[in-house]
């Protein structure tokens, strides 16, 4: 293999965790992979027959999984490509291949320190320490976790990449795809919005995930920032934009982020807004949140509004971000060699810790989880 510049060394790391949220991939897996998801979380059984609802209608399949499989191939592609000896190896949270799946394979392949990189870029508990709980809890059932970390194979994580450039970058180029369609639907791109979407949380998960830095709503709006500056520079136009949210669950009485997608919709078509640009900026695939809740349903209410409104794609497979995703690999192996690092991020934020403060994302604000987790300064050896 031939030895390409220095910086392309990933030791202390023997491979690569792709840790992520699991889908269904055929109707009989709906209801199990639901228990799995929404096990303790206080779900009302109207919202869960209403998302079952949302997988049979494509077939009881998800579309995650084959999507973190074609990133998987990215990943392995670009890591030859760099001259890396890296082996990916790929487990969810929610259904096959679990967790313990994963490691299993780690084990089979002799690793002795996994780098994890996780299918959200934005840090809250849903995308950050329920990665590291479910690693811990699942090591622990094991009984493979130490007083002082894991004693099985150990796990450092890749930060919260929201505000890294490829990523920016890649949602960036996206966009622009997406005003070129709305033009070709015969649209105005010179007036067109474009409406950043992201997934909804509880405001009392909000409020944690600004422990130690931005909340999750303000590292949105500092990504949309930069995407909507880009797409203007390049068009050379003005381009308005908002952020909105969608897939809110948990029970009406309790506060999540708003306005949801199709509320802003309908009261800006009363404005007098007629064209839109959806960017999922909150997700990194094609998955059942984008095409259900923006393509099937955010998309007939533009429809049914009469708006020309199209769905920018979502990072998936773009050469800026995976090879990003790469570039965020080497970064985290040269912190871990204990080397000076110069962070590449984008925007007003700092680069986000690998090795998070122990109260960091918490579920609720103020309410210690009980539940250990790992690449916290607590766990770390
Ligand atoms: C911030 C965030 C992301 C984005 C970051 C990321 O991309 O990871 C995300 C992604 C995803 N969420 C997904 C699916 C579900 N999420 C649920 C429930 C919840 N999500 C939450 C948050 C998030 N979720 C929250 C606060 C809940 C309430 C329960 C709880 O407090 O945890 C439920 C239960 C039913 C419902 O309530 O909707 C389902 C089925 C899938 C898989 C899609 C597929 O199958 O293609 C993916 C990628
Ligand atoms: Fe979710």
């Amino acid at each position: 293999m031939p030895m390409t510049p220095e910086s392309a060394v990933a030791g202390p790391y023997d491979a690569l965790l792709l840790y992520s949220f699991g889908g269904p991939n055929a109707p009989e897996d709906v209801v199990p992979f639901l228990r799995n998801v929404t096990a303790g979380k206080g779900i009302p059984d109207a919202r869960l027959e209403e998302v079952g609802e949302h997988y049979y209608g494509f077939g009881g399949k998800s579309p995650i999984n084959e999507q973190n499989l074609a990133l998987k191939a990215a990943l392995e592609a670009e890591i030859a490509k760099r001259g890396l000896d890296l082996p990916v190896v790929w487990g969810n949270r929610n259904w096959a291949p679990y967790t313990t799946d994963a490691i299993d394979e780690l084990e089979r392949l002799g690793a002795r320190r996994a780098v994890a990189l996780v299918t959200s870029a934005y840090s809250s508990y849903s995308g950050c320490r329920q990665y590291r709980e479910d690693l811990a809890l699942t090591l622990d059932e094991r009984g493979q976790l130490g007083p002082d970390g894991s004693t099985g194979v150990q796990f450092d994580k890749v930060r919260s990449y929201f505000n890294h450039p490829g990523f920016v970058q890649a949602n960036v180029e996206a966009v622009l795809e997406a005003f070129e369609e709305l033009e070709r639907q015969g649209g105005n791109p010179a007036v067109a919005k474009l409406v950043f979407v992201t997934h909804s949380i509880p405001d009392t998960m909000e409020a944690a995930s600004g422990v130690g830095h931005a909340t999750y709503s303000d590292q949105h709006m500092d990504v949309a920032t930069l995407v909507a500056d880009a797409v203007a520079e390049a068009r050379g136009h003005a381009v308005t934009w908002e952020l909105a949210y969608c897939s809110r669950s948990g029970p009406p009485s309790q506060p999540w982020l708003e306005p949801d997608v199709n509320d802003l919709l309908t009261e800006r078509a009363g404005q007098g807004l007629t064209d839109v640009v959806l960017s999922p900026i909150g997700f990194v695939s094609d998955h059942m949140e984008v095409v259900y809740d923006l393509d099937t349903e955010a998309l007939a209410t533009a429809a049914e509004l009469g708006m020309t409104a199209v769905r920018a794609a979502t990072v998936g497979t773009r050469p800026a971000f995976v090879s990003g995703l790469v570039d965020l690999i080497l970064e985290r192996a040269a912190l871990a060699r204990g080397e000076q690092v110069t962070e590449a991020v984008v925007g007003t934020l700092p680069a986000f810790p690998s090795v998070t403060p122990p109260d960091c994302c918490l579920r609720r604000d103020g309410e210690p989880s009980g539940i250990p987790a790992l690449c916290s300064k607590d766990m770390h050896r």
